[in-house]
């Protein structure tokens, strides 16, 4: 298992920059998403980690030791591709086996880690089928326990559950979790779904046009993003300008106690959670008028027009309400966070 650094890495196609200095640190045993829109330079990272692909700048270090000039074969980071890449005329033994023939493993000693792998991943009795006999979710398990069988010293998972249907989707998620935990394994997961990336990674880093903007824990990275661009692409958010005046944010939509800021102008980002719905005798000066409905569930999606602003709220569907409607709003600005800039 191996601690990985990526410094200074920048790779460009047709003479468009497609990585612009990525710097990353990945620590032994650890979890990492690569999460980013569809283009973002995702898999092309996984695949100069590997080796597939060479970058015009930057080094890659395996536990404080460059891996520049090792080759794909030799430097024991392997890549599960998003449709799996089984060979269709081997069966599931000698696929998972395949890496361990190429290095030219004693037949024994292969037939041993084969069983041992097909135990891991919960194949057992589906040696002798081959890979058109199988579920996705067993093709997946195979291409996983085929990617272990050569010990990697880094897992990479480029997009590994796009292909399978929601509830398989969770329970591979899980499964995989469970095997990076036990094995301890440095995996790193290409992924552009948030909610994957949130639940399964210890870090996250995010990408967005060939850069990182942000590397954090998924409670970091989801509670204080440090850009709009970051927060935008966690979902819907509601950005409120106001003045800095004498320690206090001052909005049209209510203040807040802000000290130590110098700026004059912020924004306060505030989540569609955070804003609570009540109806309009509630004790409270903002009111609006719900101008859009979702109902999903458990949850009520609404658009409410406030001070000329359309705000997006989201509440628990308890109580419901209408459009054309006349509610009261409050906004907890306790749990905003503020930003600099102020555009709209
Ligand atoms: N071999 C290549 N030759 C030319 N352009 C490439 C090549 N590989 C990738 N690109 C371009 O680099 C950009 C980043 O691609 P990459 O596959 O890394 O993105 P990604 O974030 O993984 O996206 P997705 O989630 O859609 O797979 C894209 O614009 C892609 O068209």
């Amino acid at each position: 298992m191996s601690r990985i650094d990526l410094i200074n890495i920048s790779k460009s196609f047709d003479e468009k920059t497609i990585l612009d200095n990525i710097n990353l640190s990945v620590c032994e045993g650890e979890m990492v998403s690569l999460l980013g829109p569809s283009g973002c330079g995702k898999s092309t990272t996984l695949k100069i980690i590997s080796g597939i692909i060479k970058p015009e700048y930057g080094d890659i270090l395996f536990n404080d030791v460059s891996v520049m000039n090792i080759p794909v074969e030799k430097r024991g980071a392997i890549i599960v591709f998003q449709d799996y890449l089984l060979f269709p005329h081997m069966t599931v033994e000698d696929n998972i086996g395949f890496g361990l023939k190429m290095a030219k493993v004693k037949k024994s000693i292969r037939k041993e880690k084969v069983k041992e792998l097909l135990h891991l991943v919960h194949l057992n009795g589906y040696e002798k089928k081959y890979p058109n006999e199988l579920s996705g979710g067993q093709k997946q398990r195979v291409a996983i326990a085929r990617a272990l069988a050569v010990d990697p010293k880094v897992l990479l998972l480029d997009e590994p559950f796009s292909n399978l249907d929601i509830k398989l989707r969770d329970s591979m998620r899980e499964f995989v979790m469970d095997i990076q935990k036990r094995l301890k394994i440095t995996t790193i997961l290409v992924t552009h779904d948030k909610e994957e990336a949130l639940m399964m990674s210890d870090k996250i880093a995010v990408m967005l046009d060939g850069r990182i903007k942000q590397f954090g824990t998924p409670y970091e990275v989801y509670n204080y993003p440090v850009s709009r661009e970051v927060a935008d692409f966690f979902g819907e958010k509601n950005y409120i300008s106001g003045d800095i005046k004498d320690g206090l944010f001052v909005s049209d939509f209510g203040s807040y106690e802000l000290h130590n800021q110098n700026a004059l102008n912020m924004c306060a980002m505030v989540r569609p959670e955070d804003i609570k719905v009540f109806p309009r005798e509630y004790r409270s000066e903002l009111k609006g008028i719900i101008t859009k409905k979702k109902f999903a569930g458990d949850k009520v999606y609404y658009d409410i027009l406030c001070n000329n602003k359309s705000i997006k709220c989201s509440v628990n569907s308890d109580i419901q309400f209408e459009i054309n409607d006349e509610v009261s709003i409050n906004i907890d600005f306790g749990k905003a966070i503020f930003y600099e800039e102020v555009e709209e």
